[in-house]
């Protein structure tokens, strides 16, 4: 019998979806051997890509290939390549580069959380701790150099949001804004820089703030943005009208988000806010918004504890933490954040 029309799309899905662990590979070889900075602006052959790698020339060629069929590089004439305007946001020279996060979400350590998804389904718990005996943000405390990259990660992930986030939300009524798990300050230097007359409060652990120095510099915010090691289980720093945090509750549970959400709620006075930027999931799935956010929410499980949540668990938070949600504005599509702001409960 012929397989029907449908029959055989739905087969390719498939067989795309099962095979998108590879595709994610192949993206990350192409960025940790170098590939992709050696071809930069030019038209490069795959022989010469691939001594100056110091890698196998038939095995580059075919991992070149690859990143074509992927729309990453267009293979010009036989064997010579150039990047694409995709390809071209993995170059390590960009200020908007997505290479540190290509690295993070392929690195082993968080590939092999990956593998245990269907026990942290069974179990409800994150098998990052059941894999590395311990937790995430102690792992990257113990290892440097994934630390680094961690934080890059995230820096780079949020500068593609910080044009959205200024335009959505007027920072210039406050006086000092403590971004709290601000890790390296990508965005808070962006804030103070658009806004001169706000102070901040860069507030992380000692590991989260390696970098920091270097992003308050770039933007000339220095001398108006304090640097604030500590433990936001514990505290968070008093002195801000504004306690802003950025793709921090994701990252735990209910009872831990709410602590850290009970923290800002003692530092922050009457008048005050709290604004967390964070994906808001819908009441049901929208297929509009494609899967991203869903596999976030996976990625939370596997690897921090942590959960995507909807309007009704935020506000759930808010009110446990002593907050009310006074509201929530979307960032345009393609960012998938919104702002979420909330005010100490009368
Ligand atoms: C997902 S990152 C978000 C970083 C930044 N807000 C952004 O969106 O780019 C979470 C941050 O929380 C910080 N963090 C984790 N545990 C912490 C703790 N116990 N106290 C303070 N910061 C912590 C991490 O170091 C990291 O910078």
């Amino acid at each position: 019998m012929e397989p029907k029309q449908d029959d055989v799309a739905d087969r390719g899905k498939l067989v795309q979806l099962a095979c998108g662990h590879m595709a994610a590979q192949a993206v990350a070889a192409g960025v940790r051997l170098g590939l992709v900075d050696l071809i930069g602006d030019s038209q490069r052959r795959a022989a010469d890509l691939a001594r100056e790698c110091g890698a196998d020339p038939q095995a580059t060629t075919r991992l070149l290939r690859a990143l074509a069929a992927l729309e990453l590089l267009v293979e010009n004439r036989p064997g010579s390549f150039s990047l694409t305007p995709a390809g071209a946001l993995l170059r390590t020279d960009r200020p908007d580069s997505l290479h540190s996060l290509v690295r993070m979400v392929t690195c082993p350590a968080t590939m092999r959380s990956w593998d245990g998804l269907a026990d942290s389904v069974r179990t409800g718990k994150t098998s990052f701790d059941a894999v590395f005996g311990t937790d995430f943000f102690s792992y990257l405390k113990e290892n440097p150099e994934l630390s680094a990259e961690f934080n890059a990660a995230m820096g780079q992930g949020t500068h593609a949001t910080i044009a959205d986030i200024l335009s959505h939300y007027d920072f210039g009524g406050f006086a000092t804004v403590v971004d709290v798990g601000g890790g390296d300050g990508t965005l808070l230097a962006a804030i103070l820089r658009k806004h001169s007359s706000l102070r901040g409060i860069l507030f992380d652990t000692p590991e989260g703030l390696g970098r920091a120095g270097e992003s308050l510099g770039r933007e000339g915010v220095e001398d108006r943005c304090a640097l604030d090691a500590g433990d936001f289980f514990d505290s968070v720093p008093d002195g801000g009208d504004l306690y802003l945090l950025k793709n921090v509750v994701h990252d735990w549970d209910d009872g831990r988000a709410t602590v850290i959400l009970r923290n800002c709620r003692r530092a922050v006075p009457e008048s005050g806010r709290v604004l967390l930027v964070e994906v808001v999931l819908p009441a049901t799935v929208a297929s509009s918004t494609g899967p991203i956010n869903y596999l976030s929410d996976l990625d939370m499980l596997v690897n921090l504890g942590g959960r995507e949540r909807t309007r009704a668990d935020f506000e759930d938070l808010c009110r446990l933490a002593g907050l009310t949600l006074t509201r929530i504005l979307p960032l345009p599509p393609p960012s998938p954040f919104s702002l979420i702001e909330a005010a100490p409960a009368g």
